[in-house]
């Protein structure tokens, strides 16, 4: 069957190189024949070949990502965002460098698999020449955003892959990488792959314009367009300048409004040379109206609208948010450090509280943690405030994504390797990371996704506390503590025989469930907490309007969400007010659904309030439910007696409740 559908697949490429079948070259677009005829022609690739795909060694992968760290730390939130609202279509967000390298890959729970089946996974190369018409490779030769949709892939075997991806320019106009969402057997038309396009292309330019912007960080940068609304958004012009006001770089929007056809039209010239002002003018106009759009002419008689970027860089929240947007990891700012320690995340919620009581009671215990929660709850950072109390916090606190490497990457990442232990292997060796940790912390973060066969060499190191890095004879002695987390189910992995057993109860000495953030009792304090990390001292209010929809939204994302669109409202907000309008569209949509987040319901209400978007209302409630009663049963202490009497309800209801939700009273409180 499979074989029948390449082979139809192969004749119809043949047709259209032939130019035997005017039919097919009609219903395809340009881009796709042109690719096409390069994949026969230039490459030599046949339609029904299949090769194993070209994946980078580990030295050669970090390279790869040495060369755009910028950008690849930059990306990271857009990436996280940009799959936030198109992940109900099963989509990977993938980066890529100039040449097609995957270098950072954001998918759903449970769909990493199937992306790394079909070879879309970090250290991949998806140049054309290697893997046919593609959506990355093929917008890497097109240099602009293409939409390469089943059927259309130039392999047979990759026309099960539907890929929307738009470039990535430097600031000198040469391609940094390609942005791009792919999914997998995909059902839908092609139509819906222009949705995925414009959500990529946006997101490109977003990450384009924040690079810009951090790469001139010590240089004045004028920001401006023609309509004064679009200044400080996605097609703004930026202009950088040096300290004598000469253009050192334009970004591909303030070329076009310029009249100027190419980046080296630009470079070079002067302020007065571009707009009737002279440099002096400019500097002064910046410091009257600070913050501020104000007019501006061109030299050819164009109204703009500008806003000039000092020098200094001072700590406010646009530069936070357009010139940090740092990768998350270990990226925390020093008021945020403050607040991340036990105490502080424990926070008014009664199972953190309870979660940080037990932990601190097994902190400096031979005892593995494992966390679960939601992505963005903060297991990681919940990991790192236990080693900081604990007696390693000395030494080394060492996170590993075991979802985010490569499968054929994690065994040299963790072990490590001696000198010459394979081709491509650094010369003097890699210490893994496991014994980067020695003394300290190893936290392995998606430990679910652990490929079988190193599951089994983890579990030697736990047990004989020694390593044996790939290629030495001698094993190590290693000191760590281990705290592992998921936000899949490792019984149902255990039973499908996918989580080793053994392992499992060597990882789980303690269990501990960090709350969704909709399931918080003290979500406005989280709020507020994330708000003034995020605004870097600044004195912010949230208006009542805008605190209503940030409780009422659902957060699928968690914290991390509320971080990102915390600091891009930080960002937009006048006057020290963050107000509805400096909130994302997808929570100005969502009514003010009071009725998810009450103290207390008890049985869902069949009036409820319209749903928050992507909210499954009767999950809201049950959340809220399952809350409350978390929330009333730590405030008496667990007594059930005390809690059903408070609660107006007989202790057998309240028994009921429990089980429902599969509260079980704590037995480390
Ligand atoms: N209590 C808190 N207060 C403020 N910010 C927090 C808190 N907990 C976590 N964060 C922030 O939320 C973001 C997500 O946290 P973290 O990376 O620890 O989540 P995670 O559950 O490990 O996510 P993932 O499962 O995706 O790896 C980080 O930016 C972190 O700094």
């Amino acid at each position: 069957m499979a074989e029948r559908a390449a082979a139809q697949h192969a004749a119809r490429v043949l047709a259209m190189a032939r130019g035997s079948s005017a039919g097919v070259r009609d219903e395809l677009d340009a881009t796709v024949t042109r690719s096409w005829s390069r994949c026969l022609g230039d490459y030599g690739l046949d339609p029904v070949m299949r090769r194993d795909p070209l994946v980078l060694e580990r030295a050669q992968f970090e390279d790869h990502r040495e060369r755009v760290r910028d950008m690849l730390e930059i990306a990271q939130v857009e990436m996280d965002n940009l799959h936030q609202q198109i992940a109900s279509s099963g989509s990977a967000i993938i980066l890529t460098d100039a040449e097609g390298v995957i270098l950072n890959c954001v998918t759903s729970p449970g769909m990493s698999r199937l992306f790394r089946r079909a070879g879309l996974w970090q250290g991949a190369h998806w140049d054309e020449e290697h893997e046919g018409t593609n959506g990355i490779g093929t917008c890497v030769i097109e240099r602009r955003p293409v939409a390469i949709h089943r059927a259309e892939h130039f392999l047979s075997h990759h026309t099960g892959l539907s890929c929307a991806a738009a470039p990535i320019f430097a600031p000198n106009g040469q391609m940094l990488g390609v942005l791009d969402a792919s999914s997998v057997n995909s059902r839908d038309s092609k139509q819906s792959q222009f949705h995925a396009l414009a959500m990529a292309t946006m997101s490109a330019k977003l990450i384009e314009n924040c690079v810009f912007l951090r790469q001139f960080r010590g240089e004045w940068v004028l920001r401006f367009h023609n309509r004064p609304e679009f200044v400080g958004q996605l097609s703004e012009g930026m202009l950088a300048f040096d300290g004598a006001g000469r253009v050192l770089a334009a970004n591909q929007s303030a070329l076009g409004q310029l009249g100027l056809a190419a980046q080296d039209a630009a470079t070079a010239r002067t302020v007065s040379e571009l707009f009737d002002v002279d440099f002096d003018t400019l500097l002064g106009r910046a410091s009257q109206h600070p913050n501020t759009v104000w007019p501006l002419r061109g030299r050819r008689g164009q109204q703009f609208f500008a806003m000039l970027r000092g020098r200094e860089l001072p700590a406010t929240a646009l530069r936070h948010a357009l010139l940090q947007a740092p990768a998350e990891r270990g990226s925390t700012t020093p008021l945020e450090r403050a607040r991340m320690d036990l105490a502080g995340l424990r926070g008014r919620d009664p199972l953190m509280a309870h979660n940080v009581r037990c932990a601190e009671k097994v902190v400096d215990r031979n005892i593995t943690l494992l966390l679960h929660g939601e992505t963005g709850t903060g297991k990681e950072a919940f990991a790192k405030a236990v080693h900081a109390v604990s007696k390693r916090a000395t030494k080394p606190f060492v996170a590993v994504n075991c979802a985010a490497i490569p499968e054929s990457l994690i065994e040299s990442e963790l072990f490590g390797y001696k000198a010459g232990a394979f081709t491509g292997a650094r010369r003097e060796g890699m210490r893994g990371k496991i014994l980067q940790a020695h003394g300290g912390t190893l936290f392995l973060d998606e430990i679910g996704d652990m490929p079988p066969q190193l599951q089994t060499r983890l579990l030697r190191v736990l047990e004989e506390r020694e390593i044996l890095p790939l290629g030495a004879e001698t094993p190590i002695p290693v000191d760590i503590k281990v705290i592992s987390a998921t936000h899949r189910n490792l019984d149902e992995l255990v039973a499908s025989g996918t989580f080793r057993e053994d392992l499992y109860y060597r990882l789980n000495g303690l269990v501990l469930t960090l709350p969704a953030l909709r399931e918080r009792a003290d979500l406005e304090d989280v709020i507020q907490r994330v708000l003034s990390a995020e605004s870097e001292g600044q004195a912010l209010h949230i208006a009542p309007e805008a605190l209503a929809l940030l409780t009422a939204y659902p957060w699928p994302g968690n914290i991390r969400q509320l971080r990102n669109v915390l600091r891009t409202a930080v960002a937009l907000c006048e006057d020290g007010v963050v107000r509805a309008e400096d909130l994302p569209a997808e929570l100005r949509r969502g009514p003010a659904a009071a009725a998810v987040r009450p103290a207390m319901v008890f049985e869902p209400a069949p009036e409820a309030s319209p749903t928050p978007p992507h909210a499954d209302p009767r999950r809201c409630l049950l959340d809220a439910e399952k809350s409350a009663l978390l929330a009333e049963l730590e405030r008496h202490r667990w007594n059930m007696s005390n809690t059903a009497r408070d609660l107006g309800v007989s202790r057998n209801t309240l028994y009921r409740k429990l089980h429902k939700h599969g509260i079980t009273p704590p037995t480390l409180g």
